[in-house]
C-alpha cells in the first residue's frame, strides 16, 4: 500500500468551490494528501460574495470530530472558518489531545467584507487555539484584529508576528502580505527566533477568491508528509502563485485561484477578458 498521508480540514463551505472546505480539499488531492473535512457552518457564497450564513449546531461539529478521531489519526490538521467561542472550545478540546500538526487560517471575513467570525470570539481564538498552533496565517487587517497593530509596512508586519508568536503563544506565524501596495506578494514567517521572506511578483488580476484557503491548506499538506515549516511554505508559496497566475474567469465577480496551476506552468496566461467565457 501506497504511504499516503492525511490532512483534515476544519472550515466552513463555498458551494462555489473556491474558498473554503472545497479549496481545502482540491489541494490537499493536488498535493497527493488524502483529505478529510469537518465542516463548522454552511455557507452560501459564490464569486460575487456572501448570501447567507447557517451555522453547524456545535453539538453535531463535535459528533464530526468524534467520527474523524475515534478512527483516524490525521497527520496534519487546518482549521478555517469557526464562527463562534463554542465552536473553538470544542475544536481546541480536540486538537489538545493530537499529535497532529495544527495549522490555523485565522478566517475573519470573505473577501467580499462579509464577516465569518463574530467580533466577539477574536479573544477565544487567541485563548483556546492559537497556543496550540504550528503555525498561524494571518492575512493584513487579520494580524491587525488580533494584535491591534497597525500595519503598514515591513517594520509592522514584524511587529505583530513578534507579539502573536510571543505573548500569544503560536509556534509560529506566517505574515500574509497579499494585501500591502506594491509590486511584490511578500509574506513573513516567524518562528521565534528568526525571519524568512518569501516573495512572488504581484499579479495584476481580480480573480483570488480563495487565495487564503489555497496557501493555507497547500501548507498544512507540506506538513502532513513531513516536510520541514519553512520548505512547506516555499512549496505552498509556489502553490498559491501558479494557482493566482492561472486563475480561473469563472463567475461575476472576483473568480478562484486555480488549484492545478502548477501543472501549468510554462503555458502562457491568457489575458484577462471581461466577457463571459465559460
Ligand atoms: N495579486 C497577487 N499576486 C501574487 N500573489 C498574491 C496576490 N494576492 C495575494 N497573493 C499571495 O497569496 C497568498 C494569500 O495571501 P492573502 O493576503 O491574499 O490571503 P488572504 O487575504 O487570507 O486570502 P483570502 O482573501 O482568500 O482570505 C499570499 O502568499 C499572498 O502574498
Ligand atoms: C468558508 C470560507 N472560508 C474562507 C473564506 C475566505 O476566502 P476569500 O477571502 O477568498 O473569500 C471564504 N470566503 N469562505
Amino acid at each position: 500500500m501506497p504511504d499516503i498521508k492525511s490532512a483534515l480540514t476544519i472550515a466552513g463551505t463555498d458551494p462555489s468551490g473556491g474558498a473554503g472546505i472545497q479549496a481545502d480539499l482540491k489541494t490537499f488531492q493536488e498535493r497527493d494528501v488524502y483529505g478529510m473535512s469537518v465542516v463548522t457552518s454552511l455557507v452560501a457564497q459564490n464569486t460575487l460574495g456572501v448570501q447567507a450564513v447557517h451555522h453547524v449546531p456545535v453539538e453535531f461539529l463535535e459528533q464530526q470530530l468524534e467520527s474523524i478521531f475515534s478512527d483516524i489519526t490525521p497527520a496534519a490538521v487546518k482549521t478555517g472558518m469557526i464562527a463562534s467561542e463554542e465552536m473553538m472550545r470544542c475544536i481546541a478540546a480536540v486538537l489538545s489531545k493530537t499529535k497532529a500538526v495544527y495549522v490555523m487560517d485565522p478566517v475573519m471575513y470573505a473577501k467580499s467584507g462579509h464577516a465569518l467570525m463574530g467580533e466577539d470570539s477574536r479573544d477565544a481564538l487567541k485563548t483556546h487555539l492559537v497556543p496550540l498552533a504550528a503555525l498561524i496565517t494571518p492575512n493584513i487587517p487579520e494580524a491587525e484584529e488580533l494584535t491591534g497593530i497597525h500595519i503598514v509596512d515591513e517594520n509592522s508586519m514584524k511587529a505583530a508576528a513578534k507579539i502573536i508568536v510571543r505573548e500569544y503563544g503560536a509556534k509560529a506565524v506566517l505574515m500574509k502580505g497579499g494585501h500591502m501596495e506594491g509590486t511584490s506578494a511578500a509574506d513573513w514567517l516567524y518562528d521565534g527566533s528568526s525571519f524568512t521572506a518569501y516573495t512572488a511578483e504581484r499579479i495584476q488580476t481580480k480573480h483570488t477568491h480563495g487565495t487564503g484557503c489555497t496557501y493555507s491548506a497547500a501548507i498544512t499538506a507540506e506538513l502532513a508528509k513531513g516536510r520541514s515549516l519553512q520548505e512547506a511554505v516555499r512549496i505552498g508559496k509556489d502553490f498559491v502563485t501558479d494557482a493566482i497566475s492561472y486563475s480561473l474567469q469563472l463567475g461575476k465577480g472576483n473568480g478562484p485561484t486555480n488549484h492545478w496551476g502548477y501543472r501549468l506552468q510554462g503555458v502562457p496566461v491568457q489575458e484577462e477578458q471581461h466577457d463571459e467565457v465559460y
